[in-house]
């Protein structure tokens, strides 16, 4: 078994609304190498550890996380439509070692993913199909979420999975890192919205261009005494980076919810696939770790981030 992890932020506003051409072709360089390094590795299985932006997890049924054995892209922003290469009977038998370590992970026979699952999926590979993928969903956009302590146990559970197979795997962790873009709260709601959170899958195309639209405008006075959504917080990240670089993961455990949304943005919390994704690595051995990129990007969104680690 050899394990290579990719962990990316991610923003549905990358090719919509760009900063500056010098950070645009910053980001472009980190990922463009970061593919080549995806392909010089060529994976066997890809674990995908991703956040749901109310695109395939609803409040009808909302699990704190889930094993897709089947999925969909919807093609929100500008991600491509259509099925992921998803291996069932693996990933039936991950949800059963998983159920055996005592976590009870929910699981999908045809599960509609979002840009959450699928840019990263684009961007390290260059395709949704071009590598077997088991996308495991973590609830980190629809409050109230499981503690932090949980995700890291689900991804030790996860990482000893891999670590029966006789396999190149690559794992990767999609989100965060600090940002509080435009997505409806339940608590509070009018009960439009309220009904869309609750039950809003497969919107009309006008609907979906109008979202669209509104994260446009949110991203144009993103930072700016106009917008009232959490800025950005460099510090934040670096210490976050910081502390999955020490491999010294447990001290997650300690992480408040509600802090890291007031500190950071709601948003934040799709850093829980970050965790998951280091726990399932630190779960083969001690890991490096190393920072590829950072920026706080207002005009994506994003605390902007991108980390890779290897056993050592
Ligand atoms: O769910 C949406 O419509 C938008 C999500 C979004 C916006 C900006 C940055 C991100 O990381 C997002 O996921
Ligand atoms: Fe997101």
């Amino acid at each position: 078994m050899t394990i290579l992890l990719k962990c990316l932020s991610h923003t549905p506003l990358r090719g919509l609304y760009d900063p500056n051409p010098e950070t645009a072709a910053e980001v472009n360089a980190v990922l463009d190498a970061t593919k080549k390094e995806v392909e010089e590795f060529d994976p066997e299985l890809i674990v995908l550890f991703a956040p749901d932006h109310y695109n395939g997890l609803f409040y009808d049924l909302m699990p704190p996380f889930v094993v897709a054995t089947g999925a969909n892209s919807v093609g929100d922003y500008l991600t491509p439509e259509g099925k992921l290469s998803v291996p069932e009977d693996l990933a039936l038998d991950l949800v059963r070692f998983v159920h055996d370590k005592d976590i009870d992970v929910a699981l999908s026979h045809r599960l509609d993913v979002d840009h959450g699952c699928t840019q990263i999926l684009m961007e390290t590979t260059g395709s949704l199909t071009r590598y077997p993928v088991i996308p495991i969903i973590i609830n980190s956009v629809a409050p109230p979420f499981t503690p932090y302590r949980r995700i890291r146990k689900l991804g030790e559970a996860v990482g000893q999975f891999i670590a029966t197979l006789n396999k190149r795997v690559l794992i990767l962790g999609s989100g965060g890192l600090s940002h509080e873009p435009p997505v409806p709260l339940l608590s509070g709601a009018a009960s439009e919205v309220a009904e869309f959170l609750i039950c809003g899958r497969r919107p009309t195309p006008e609907a979906r261009a109008a979202r669209e639209a509104r994260t446009v405008a949110t991203a144009k006075i993103f930072g700016t005494s106009t917008c009232n959504l959490t800025p950005l917080n460099e510090e934040w990240d670096k210490a976050f980076m910081d502390l999955l670089a020490s491999n010294e993961l447990q001290k997650v455990d300690d992480f408040e919810v509600d802090v890291i949304s007031k500190e950071a943005g709601r948003s934040t919390h799709e850093v829980r696939t970050w965790v998951a994704a280091f726990a399932a690595l630190a779960a083969a051995g001690e890991y490096k770790a190393r920072q590829d990129y950072y920026k706080p990007i207002n005009e994506w969104i994003a605390g902007y981030g991108v980390m890779s680690a290897e056993l050592v």
